[in-house]
């Protein structure tokens, strides 16, 4: 089976095997299962190739499955067309709801998948390195989200579930998943949309009981906005009911000094109990401060835009040449794997280490680009404390105007979660800048010992065309700039995948012409050949090359001993990937992110033309609730196995009849949060680890209360 384009490097953690038919599943006759993603509180998603898309290898998208039971097909036809409507919607700041069907007892959704991962895990990212979100940064999400938002809200489309793990990153654009899913899934009545099992981003209206409408979901993109800037909820509690009780009665939270001052006024109007005078996504887009912020970003989404866009156009004229030299490749491969059938022990290994040395360039690569994105981080965290110290200084001075003032993004900002080094890394520098690093290809005194990467400060060129030759990394090749076309004179060192992926070529043909030259005239020859660094492509002085040359030093003359030699030194690993694999990048040089950064511009600057605030609130229409009450047992059912997991059976089952009794138990009298936190020091040692408990009660309760 052909190998895939665009396969985040880490879900190929396990080099490549052939899948056994039967652990193959396909959906739909089409979608082509690879990798369970996760499962949520609804269902679970699933990694998919598309097969009838017009790549041969299929495209990457999402398949989540929901337990929706057997329903007869007249009772779904409402839904069903509800989620056929929601296909038509684009945004670039929106998943793209590709599909949906009905397969088994599953009512199955298809979306674009987001290689960047959630909003979640990007605020890990950020505790785990203890640092936070520049603000320009924050600001540049927030945009984005309120013009995804604001878009589908003139489309009189809620949200309902708005929360950091259904706010995707894909090539730098923050793109909001499972908008109008909610509606589809549980229906539109109060008591079913309630509780939708994460408190922390629910607004006090909705808690009360007084209604869904827009200004829920901009109250939820407030609680975004806090936790982006302090990488903590907005309102959180030990317990589920202190979570609620500071939504609906606490302070409004305020972001820390490092933020401007602006963004913490927008919070707190963002974050006002009462719907009717919170903002709406078209106020805040108005608002002059984001209004300013608007400006800037689109002048940097429409250069972002050109850059890729001539990329792209390099990458599509050199496509051609490398296919052909990738097939130059896979023969040579082939070819030298027939004669080492004939090679002497000495040559063997003499291919043997020239392969060992391409691997340890390749590991190399990978350490560098991750100490690369660390560096990075590192001057953005200065550029912030600068840009912070102008603020201090100018306060209520202009704000950025042109693209300079959004080109300090964080290193995080620049990398995505599988490692797939993005857009920004890979066009922000002008093609012109200097190398910095030629010496990422290692001469023969670098190789071994390894160079220490500390000491390593790759060009953001460097990555950008240099990306590791590995299927692992197809993401990052894909996107590469092919700088130019292979030539005919042989390997040289070139700082760009073209240029690795030539001297592989050229490499192979050294090899073949040095076997060619051993059957002709003996080992000798071929020795010769080597030594003297001539081949027939005719490259004379690669340090690269040097750098694949043997130390013949190393192998024992006598053919047995030489054999002995070899077989101890058996584990040394074939570097080359397949030329399907190479070709699949290199064939294709189709990038979907051009089109969203002029998209985004252009809402951007639609945003601009908006002239009047406009603080309409929008409700949704009633839709069937065909699926509700079995996608409440399929959330239910998933929250139960969660707690049991989280706190281990046993334990879940007595803190389960603890609180149950406790709140639930028909004795009407006030509870106090404290003592009921104190009362579950008897099954745990830490009471907040039953929040997800209380979680499962309230989601039971509700849906009790659904069906009376
Ligand atoms: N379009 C997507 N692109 C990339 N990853 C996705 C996409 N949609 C979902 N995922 C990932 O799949 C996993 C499961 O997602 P899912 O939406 O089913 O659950 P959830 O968001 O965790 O919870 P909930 O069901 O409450 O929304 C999550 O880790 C999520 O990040």
């Amino acid at each position: 089976m052909p190998l895939p384009k665009e396969m985040p490097r880490s879900l190929q953690k396990s080099p490549k095997k052939p899948k056994d038919k039967e652990e193959i599943r396909v959906v739909l006759n089409r979608y082509v299962v690879e990798k369970k993603l996760g499962s949520g509180n609804f269902g679970t998603a699933y990694l998919v190739r598309d097969m009838k898309t017009k790549t041969a290898d299929g495209e990457w998208k999402v398949l989540k499955e929901i337990s929706v039971g057997d329903l007869a097909p007249d009772e779904t036809v409402g839904a069903m067309h509800e989620a056929k409507l929601l296909s038509k919607l684009e945004h670039p700041g929106i998943v793209k709801f590709h599909d949906s069907f009905l397969e088994k007892e599953n009512f199955c959704i298809v979306t674009e998948f987001c290689e960047g991962g959630d909003l979640d895990n990007v605020s890990s990212e950020y505790r785990k390195r203890n640092t936070t979100p520049a603000p320009e940064q924050v600001m540049e999400w927030f945009i984005q989200l309120l013009l995804a938002v604001q878009h589908m809200h003139e489309r009189k489309v809620l949200h309902r579930d708005l929360k950091a793990k259904n706010i995707f990153m894909k090539n730098n654009v923050i793109k909001v998943g499972d908008f109008g899913i909610s509606r589809i899934l549980m229906g539109t009545s109060d008591m079913a949309t309630t509780f939708t099992g994460t408190p922390y981003y629910m607004s006090p209206e909705v808690l009360k009981h007084e209604g869904y409408n827009s200004k829920s979901d901009i109250w939820s993109i407030g609680c975004i906005l806090y936790e982006l800037c302090c990488l903590k909820h907005a309102f959180e509690g030990q317990s589920l009911m202190a979570v609620m009780y500071k939504i609906v009665e606490g302070k409004t939270p305020s972001l820390p000094d490092t933020y401007p001052k602006e963004l913490n006024d927008i919070l707190a109007r963002i974050l006002m109990k009462d719907p009717a005078k919170r903002p709406s996504a078209a106020d805040l887009l108005t608002t002059p401060y984001i209004a300013k912020q608007i400006e800037a970003l689109k002048i940097k989404m429409s250069d972002m835009k050109i850059t890729v866009s001539v990329n792209k156009m390099h990458a599509q004229a050199e496509a051609q040449d490398i296919k052909q030299a990738l097939l130059e490749k896979q023969k040579l491969g082939d070819m030298r794997r027939e004669q080492e059938m004939h090679l002497t022990p000495r040559e063997r290994m003499r291919i043997r280490k020239q392969q060992k040395a391409e691997e340890e360039a390749r590991r190399l690569k990978v350490a560098a680009f991750v100490q690369y994105n660390e560096n990075q981080r590192r001057q953005s965290e200065t550029r912030h404390s600068q840009f912070r110290s102008s603020i201090d200084v100018t306060k209520a001075g202009p704000p950025p105007t042109s693209q300079t003032a959004w080109s300090s993004v964080s290193g995080i900002h620049q990398h995505n979660l599988y490692n797939i080094p993005n857009l920004s890394v890979l066009h922000e520098h002008t093609r012109e800048q200097p190398l910095q690093n030629e010496s990422l290809y290692l001469t023969a005194d670098e190789h071994p010992p390894v160079r220490p990467i500390t000491s390593f400060e790759p060009s953001h060129r460097d990555f950008d065309e240099q990306p590791i030759p590995t299927l692992a990394n197809k993401g990052n090749k894909e996107k590469a700039p092919y700088q130019r076309s292979f030539s005919d004179d042989g390997p040289r060192l070139r700082s760009s995948s073209t240029g690795q992926l030539e001297e592989k070529a050229a490499a192979g043909r050294n090899a073949k012409s040095k076997l060619r030259s051993r059957s002709d005239s003996g080992d000798d020859k071929l020795r010769s050949s080597s030594d003297s660094g001539t081949s027939s492509s005719g490259a004379t002085d690669s340090p690269r090359r040097d750098m694949l040359e043997i130390a013949d030093d190393d192998i024992p003359e006598d053919p047995r001993m030489a054999e002995t030699f070899y077989t101890l030194h058996e584990d040394f690993e074939s570097s080359g990937s397949s030329v399907e694999e190479d070709l699949s990048y290199g064939s294709d040089g189709e990038f979907d992110g051009e089109d969203d950064f002029g998209a985004l511009a252009n809402y951007m600057q639609s945003a601009l033309d908006l002239t009047a605030a406009d603080n309409t609130t929008v409700s949704d229409d009633t839709v069937s609730d065909a699926f509700g009450p079995a996608v409440r047992d399929t959330k239910i059912r998933n929250m139960r196995t969660q707690c049991e997991k989280a706190l281990g059976k046993d334990t879940f089952r007595k803190v389960y009849r603890y609180l149950k009794d406790t709140r639930f138990g028909g004795n009407n009298e006030t509870i106090d949060e404290v003592d009921l936190m104190n009362g579950l020091r008897k099954y745990v040692t830490n009471p907040s680890d039953c929040f997800i408990v209380d979680q499962l009660l309230f989601l039971e309760e509700q849906a009790k209360i659904g069906q009376a």
